[in-house]
């Protein structure tokens, strides 16, 4: 693996735009990719993991220029890949090979597996038939499968063979670059471990870089030498895989790891559950983007507040912040457990307390108190009050402050106030 990155990824946008109307005005974006860099060495395997929909597949599509940037540099090789004309591009694909989820969909029916993989040499101007299919065969036995399938059909092969054949088609150019979206997902798990262990062994064998995508953190952790977390399209954390899994620095990245089911019952009770829906990257939240599911949270120094309290409080005012509760559920709920009459006031605000997981007191007296009136202001429909009283009492700096991703003192890159440069940056402005 060499030192000089092969491939260098900076600022890389890509939004969609939102239309409404015959005229299509342009109404909002999808900020699917919002700022995005990493690097990849020669011979280097760096997987990108997060939740569906964090943007994965479209940092491959916009950095293979697949699909045009928003905004960003890409470079390969030394070369700035963003204005290449036509040309230049198609000499960029070939050393630049990407392989999809589903290989049934990547492959023509109606062309054997020796004119499927042969294609790409037939479009970069290798015309010597029997040439292209000499290279395929070998290709074939390379990746497991036998010279004699070159004249199948797709139709006959399973899934894995499918995948390998996919890979063939890939390499047949020698490329430099792969860039694997899922590429295991859709097969059956007995064979995953399969086609992982021929990626790991072609990726040796071909000296490939490795841009790996996947949801699937076991997967990742076997193939990649570095991992970049993706949270609502930015990266939080890029950390050497090892370490990463053993030492992670972002919150958001300890809750993926702690949703990984684990064989042993004894550490099963440990995992981490994230509050809340993945926000809207049409509408991402102010600040750190995790800041409205983070376990973590970072609670005003105003209070001494149970960082469980403190989640569960945030997402009660959350949910204030979007619309008035439903205090009938809570109405309803009351009368049918207890058979009692309507509630009162008290019982309705330590319903919604029980709804949020909220105790029934906070620790802070401090904070009781604010929490206690603007319950009390919502049970009687005084809605914007009491909105407002959590708003300005109970504010993180999590959302004022958008972290940027910076060295940790673990040694590699986290994007979190809880990390000291970002959470004294945070507190100076405070004071200024
Ligand atoms: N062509 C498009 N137009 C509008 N929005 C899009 C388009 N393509 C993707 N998106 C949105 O961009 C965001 C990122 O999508 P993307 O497919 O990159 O995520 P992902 O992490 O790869 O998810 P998955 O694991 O489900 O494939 C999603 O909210 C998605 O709905």
């Amino acid at each position: 693996m060499s030192d000089r990155p092969l491939l260098v990824v900076e600022g890389l946008q890509k939004h969609y735009p939102i239309t409404s109307g015959v005229l299509k005005r342009e109404t909002g974006r999808v900020r699917a990719v919002d700022g995005v860099d990493f690097a990849v060495s020669p011979g280097e395997t760096l997987g990108i993991v997060g939740e569906s929909g964090c943007g994965k597949s479209t940092v491959a599509t916009s950095l293979l220029r697949l699909e045009e940037p928003t905004a960003g540099e890409v470079s390969f090789d030394g070369e700035d890949i963003t204005d290449y004309g036509k040309r230049d591009l198609k000499r960029f694909r070939r050393r630049a090979q990407m392989i999809f989820q589903d290989p049934t969909a990547s492959f023509d029916p109606r062309m054997t597996v020796g004119e499927s993989v042969a294609e790409p040499l037939r479009i970069h101007g290798i015309t010597d038939r029997q040439r292209r299919r000499n290279v395929v065969k070998d290709l074939l036995g390379r990746v497991g499968l036998s010279p004699e399938d070159v004249d199948r059909y797709p139709h006959e092969f399973s899934g894995g063979q499918k995948q390998r054949i996919a890979l063939a088609r890939a390499l047949v150019v020698n490329p430099d670059l792969l860039v694997a979206d899922e590429p295991v997902s859709a097969l059956d798990v007995s064979i995953q471990a399969d086609i992982l262990e021929l990626m790991n062994d072609v990726q040796r064998e071909f000296d490939l870089a490795m841009l790996f995508i996947s949801h699937n953190l076991g997967v990742v952790r076997e193939v990649c030498d570095r991992v970049a977390v993706m949270y609502l399209g930015e990266i939080v954390e890029i950390a050497p895989t090892e370490q990463l899994f053993t030492d992670p620095q972002h919150p958001y990245t300890r809750a993926l790891l702690g949703s990984i089911p684990r064989p042993d019952p004894r550490r099963r009770g440990e995992s981490v559950t994230l509050s809340g829906d993945v926000p809207s990257p049409a509408n991402p939240p102010e600040g750190c983007r995790f800041h409205t599911r983070c376990p973590e949270v970072i609670p005003p120094s105003d209070y001494d507040f149970d960082q469980r309290e403190w989640r569960a409080v945030q997402d009660l005012r959350q949910r204030l912040h979007r619309e008035p509760l439903d205090l009938e559920t809570v109405r309803t709920a009351h009368t049918e457990t207890d058979g009692a009459d309507a509630p009162d006031d008290e019982t309705l605000a330590a319903g919604v307390r029980e709804e949020f997981g909220v105790p029934a007191e906070l620790t802070d007296a401090d904070a009781e108190r604010v929490l206690a009136e603007a319950l009390a202001a919502e049970v009687d429909g005084n809605h914007d009050c009491a909105r407002e009283r959590l708003d300005e009492a109970f504010v993180t700096p999590c959302e004022r402050t958008h972290p940027d991703l910076q060295e940790t003192d673990a040694g590699w890159a986290a994007a979190c106030l809880l990390h000291d440069d970002q959470r004294r940056a945070v507190e100076q402005a405070a004071d200024d």
